[in-house]
């Protein structure tokens, strides 16, 4: 048996020049195993150097995973590190390169070079919301479809929305009294009534009571399965597994419900929510858009509408009732002006008293500054992107514009991490004056559709609180620290009693 191989290393006389002398039989096989191994490993580390040149970040990636398991449990410490490391900086996990951008100028530019860079968002996001979910089209055809969407979000619709979220959180708020005078985490039953109010906003009473609970209580499997690069199969007991089964309960009850609005409609039936808004719309002769949608279509649209929201909305809304407990100067402010624009809390609230109420407004927007529910959104390059003079971020990498440095810029907003509404009152102020800081939606053509929405319902829900209840925000050592879940959550779920308003 030859005992060589060919290799480019000299060896003994007696052996052919540039050769080596090799092992025989089953250690031939682990010389080659090994060898192959190394070659491997040597060059996935060549090219992640190749690829981060002179970018900060590790100097050697973890062999295969790289940093998956910062990516299993991220802190906001360990997020900072990296973002103040430099405006771009490098890191691998399982061999995707990816670029974290911090500063506002690469962030936006991130966001709005559409023909570099699209949204991947998380590594999952395809298996949970299906691949071919408009979320994922690109170019002209996103265009085009998301303009046809926009007619959801018009202030006419969002008038009814505004009907529905506010019975809606009248219901809930009957169970949120402490019955037993002490403070409890606001964390799932803030969860649970965002996901009922969106659900009858999206699909009214074509959704049966019994769909809103297993959703809700399903859902928290689809939070869990958001990390931003996850174990890449689907096997049984993994996290994505247990997000496709939960996808699974929740789309069933979502086509149908797009199925019973379309007998709703059909049969000349009134506007109930957002689904019967859109039938009424593409069936108008003046509608030049699409006409037909498949129970399929409509119903991922409406899974899209829940992925983006469940997770962001919840936790802004929590971090509106932690702040304001927190400042009782400011909240006393908002329950100011609920009495003198408003009146009795039993009045509903409509968009027009909304209108009126300007530091409400402020305090939402504040909220969302201080603690954004996204602190960033994944995107991948389609073509070598030359995003600075002296960087060009490769083909194919995931390229992470972060939302947080540009809402903690002190240039911008005085003192960052105060919670001060008034900043957004002084129309000639550095915060109004900067509108590109404000990334809590993001930028571009992906920026977020409900906008207007996830405001409004904010401020509905606070409002209705304020005028209600008084207000008490039990701290713990863990209120301050931020657990990373999809979104930003206080890490003791926020620990309020609400009892009914003294005075
Ligand atoms: C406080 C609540 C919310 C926050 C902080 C938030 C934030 C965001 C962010 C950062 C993006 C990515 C933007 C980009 O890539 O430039 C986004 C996209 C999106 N959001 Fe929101 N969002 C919220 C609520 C909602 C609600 C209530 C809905 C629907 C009713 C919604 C629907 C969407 C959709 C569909 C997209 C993708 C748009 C596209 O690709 O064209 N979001 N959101």
């Amino acid at each position: 048996m030859d005992r060589y191989a060919s290799a480019s290393i000299p060896t003994s006389t007696s052996a052919p020049p540039y050769s080596i002398p090799l092992p025989s039989g089953s250690g031939s096989w682990l010389f080659t195993t090994f060898a192959v191994l190394f070659t491997l490993l040597a060059l996935e580390q060549s090219v992640y150097r190749y690829k981060k040149r002179h970018l900060p970040g590790a100097a050697w990636t973890i062999p295969v995973i790289g940093k998956f398991a910062d990516s299993l449990k991220p802190t906001m410490e360990g997020y900072m590190r990296q973002w103040n490391a430099g405006d771009l900086s490098a890191v691998s996990v399982f061999n995707i390169f990816i670029v974290m951008a911090s500063s506002n100028e690469f962030s936006r530019k991130i966001l709005n070079s559409p023909t570099y860079a699209e949204p991947c968002l998380v590594h999952a996001a395809k298996q949970i919301i299906f691949p071919d979910n408009w979320v994922f089209l690109t170019g002209k055809e996103h265009v085009s479809y998301r303009k046809a969407l926009n007619a959801l979000f018009t202030r006419k619709a969002l008038g009814l929305y505004f009907d529905i979220q506010d019975k809606i959180t009248r219901k809930h708020f009957r169970d949120w009294v402490s019955p037993d005078d002490k403070a409890h985490p606001i964390m799932m039953i803030a969860r649970h009534l965002n996901m009922d109010t969106s659900l009858r906003v999206f699909c009214g009473d074509h959704i049966p009571e019994i769909a809103t609970t297993e959703i809700s209580d399903k859902y928290w499997d689809i939070t869990r399965a958001l990390e931003l690069v996850n174990f890449p199969l689907a096997l049984p007991g993994t996290k994505i597994w247990r997000a496709i089964k939960a996808r699974k309960v929740a789309f069933k009850w979502l086509v149908e419900a797009a199925a019973k609005s379309k007998v709703h409609m059909a049969n000349g039936g009134e506007l109930t929510c957002m689904l019967d808004g859109w039938l009424q719309t593409i069936q108008d002769p003046e509608w030049k858009g699409r006409k037909e949608f498949s129970d399929r279509e409509m119903a991922m649209v409406v899974f899209s509408f829940l992925f983006a929201s469940q997770d962001a909305m919840s936790s802004g809304l929590i971090y509106a009732f932690q702040h304001l407990a927190d400042h009782p100067e400011i909240f006393a402010k908002v329950r100011e002006e609920q009495d003198r624009v408003r009146g009795d809390s039993n009045n509903p609230m409509t968009l027009e008293l909304l209108d009126n109420m300007p530091y409400l407004s402020a305090v939402v927007k504040e909220s969302l500054r201080v603690k954004p529910p996204v602190l960033m959104v994944p995107y991948k390059t389609i073509r070598a992107f030359p995003i600075s003079e002296d960087y060009t971020v490769p083909a194919n990498s995931m390229v992470i514009p972060s939302f947080y440095n540009s809402l903690q810029d002190p240039q911008v907003y005085t003192n960052p991490e105060e919670f001060n509404p008034a900043r957004w009152l002084d129309p000639n102020g550095t915060a109004q004056s900067n509108p590109r800081n404000y990334l809590v939606f993001g930028s571009g053509p992906h920026r977020c559709i409900g906008i207007e929405y996830a405001m409004m319902n904010i401020a509905l829900v606070i409002a209705h609180a304020v005028s209600m209840w008084d207000w008490e925000h039990v701290k713990t050592p863990q209120s301050e620290e931020i657990e990373i879940i999809a979104t930003i959550f206080p890490k003791d779920g926020c620990h309020m009693k609400f009892t009914p308003r003294a005075s």
